[in-house]
């Protein structure tokens, strides 16, 4: 079956035009990586004229960028593969059947967080697209972020539709999942190995051809295209994992009375020829795009591809999603800090004047898709509180005032609360914030190891630290 697609594959030659659907994070670098090599003759880069998105349409095509904050070499990048003539970005579809080969960089949202049921209706437009105006001998290859199974299942199924002709026989369909970081997406693409994965080897093959030249220091990892989505939504279920773990050794050590960070010091040092601790950091919760939903999409793609459900303890809870509740455990646990310490000054949280410092879920970071803070400050008005917030980078989140004013928020505060490790509120000053409090014993509720426990305790506050044990239960001064 495989040789008819080896066969188109050889007659049509080296890829030469590509098309890159979904002009965001993940497509515009690759589409102007790909225009850049000297392997490929031409890239269009495929983008909807949606009401949100329509307008980058035109940027592109004049050389600049639409993405938010800094990119190193984008602009730059954008401008010289249009002005090369080599790249130009259209929302005629139809161009798709002057491509050798065409990647999908759409965005797979969940519906809603709470369902963590993914909303794959964009990537199934674009697909239906692709399927549409596909030639015998094209290479399909998927980068957006899909729960396993999804290459072999329903994209295989709608192409085959929608096109009339064979995945594997006639054309070709492969995985390569993205793992750019925003700030950082040239050098990641570039940089990182590159997981790629069709549903047969010739695809893979093929797709290993496309990806080869845009790789600097990035090495390919070939395997299949359902071991491509494994591996991608496993690389951040190990994160959220080996987070959990050391949360919930923080959660141990406050009860034991030690200090956490001690303990993760010593753990670390245990290293030598294939010895490791992965021991990461503590903290108020997870956030973010990444770690809150990948973990879903494995145990969804469990589901989806396994024809038996896999052997596992009797009536135990999968060990990943234990991890996702630990997680999403710690902003509870923040909250009983705060009462906690509100209770040892003989104060109740109703009432009490809340000031979160930090909404963004990444340290130095205006991003806070998913933030822990939220969960926290929803929490603390459950009980009754009055929660101001404070944060550097994230001027505006709907339905939630955030000050740059740090002095506002923490005038008349009963509790300051740390969510976020954000560089400047290492600097501090406890004394300084005791008196803006104007309490006799403020409360400090440090949710990511950023305020010296002796310095705000000598100021005369209450303290309280995710996995300080050793400093809990100190006397007041
Ligand atoms: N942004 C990131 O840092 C990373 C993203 N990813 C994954 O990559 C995928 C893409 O993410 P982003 O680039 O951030 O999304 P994005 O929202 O920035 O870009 C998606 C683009 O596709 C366009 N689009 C949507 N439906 C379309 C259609 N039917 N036809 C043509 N264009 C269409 C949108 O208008 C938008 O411009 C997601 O699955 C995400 O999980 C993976 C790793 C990192
Ligand atoms: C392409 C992609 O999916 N990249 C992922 C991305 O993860 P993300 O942007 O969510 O950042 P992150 O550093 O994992 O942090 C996520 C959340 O976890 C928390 N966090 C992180 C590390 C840690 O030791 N303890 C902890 O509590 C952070 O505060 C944050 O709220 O960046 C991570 C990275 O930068 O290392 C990377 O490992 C992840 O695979």
């Amino acid at each position: 079956m495989s040789e008819n697609l080896q066969r188109l594959f050889r007659e049509r030659g080296p890829v030469k035009t590509i098309g890159v659907i979904g002009m965001g994070y993940v497509g515009i670098p690759a589409a102007v990586l790909f225009a850049d090599a000297p392997e490929f003759d031409f890239v269009y880069g495929f983008q909807r004229d949606s009401k949100n998105s329509g307008y980058k349409i035109g940027m592109l095509n004049a050389g600049e960028s639409p993405l938010k904050g800094e990119e190193p070499g984008l602009e730059d990048l954008i401008w010289k593969v249009v002005r090369e003539q080599k790249f130009v970005c259209t929302a005629d579809f139809s161009k798709i059947r002057e491509c050798d080969a065409v990647t999908l960089a759409i965005q797979t949202p969940f519906a809603d967080p709470k369902d963590l049921i993914p909303d794959f209706t964009p990537l199934t437009d674009g697909i239906r697209n692709v399927g549409h105006y596909l030639t015998p001998g094209t290479l399909v290859v998927l980068e957006s972020t899909i729960t396993p199974g999804t290459t072999m299942g329903m994209a295989r199924e709608i192409l085959e539709e929608e096109s009339g002709l064979v995945a594997g026989v006639d054309f070709g369909l492969a995985h390569a999942p993205e793992r750019v970081m925003v700030g950082r997406l040239l050098q990641n693409i570039r940089e990182y190995d590159r997981i790629v994965g069709g549903i047969d080897d010739v695809c893979t093959t093929r797709a290993g051809e496309l990806y080869g030249p845009i790789l600097t220091k990035g090495e390919l990892i070939l395997m299949s295209a359902t071991a491509a989505e494994v591996t991608k939504t496993a690389e951040n279920t190990f994160r959220d994992l080996q987070i959990a773990a050391v949360n919930e050794l923080a959660l141990y050590c406050e009860a034991m009375g030690i200090n956490v960070y001690d303990v993760r010091t010593g753990v670390a040092s245990l290293k030598g020829e294939g010895v490791t601790r992965a021991i990461l950091w503590p903290g108020a919760g997870v956030g973010g795009h990444c770690l809150t939903k990948d973990t879903y999409h494995l145990e969804r793609g469990v589901q989806v591809v396994a024809a038996e459900p896999p052997d596992y303890p009797e009536g135990r809870e999968s060990l990943f999603l234990l991890a996702r509740g630990i997680n999403d455990f710690m902003p509870s646990h923040m909250l009983k800090l705060t009462k906690d310490a509100l209770a040892r000054v003989g104060k109740d949280i109703l009432g009490a004047k809340i000031a979160v410092l930090g909404w963004a879920f990444l340290n130095n970071s205006g991003d806070a898709r998913n933030t822990p803070s939220e969960m926290y400050r929803d929490l603390c008005l459950g009980e009754g509180a009055d929660v101001v917030v404070h944060d550097p980078y994230v001027l505006t989140y709907p339905g939630v005032p955030i000050l740059q004013d740090a002095d506002a928020v923490l005038d008349g505060a009963d509790v300051v609360a740390i969510l976020t490790g954000h560089s400047q509120y290492r600097e501090l000053d406890p004394v300084r914030c005791c008196g803006m409090t104007g309490q006799a014993y403020p409360v400090v509720v440090d949710g990511r190891n950023i305020a010296d426990p002796d310095a705000w305790i000598a100021a005369g506050f209450v303290y309280k630290g995710i996995g300080r044990g050793d400093k809990n239960g100190h006397p007041l001064v």
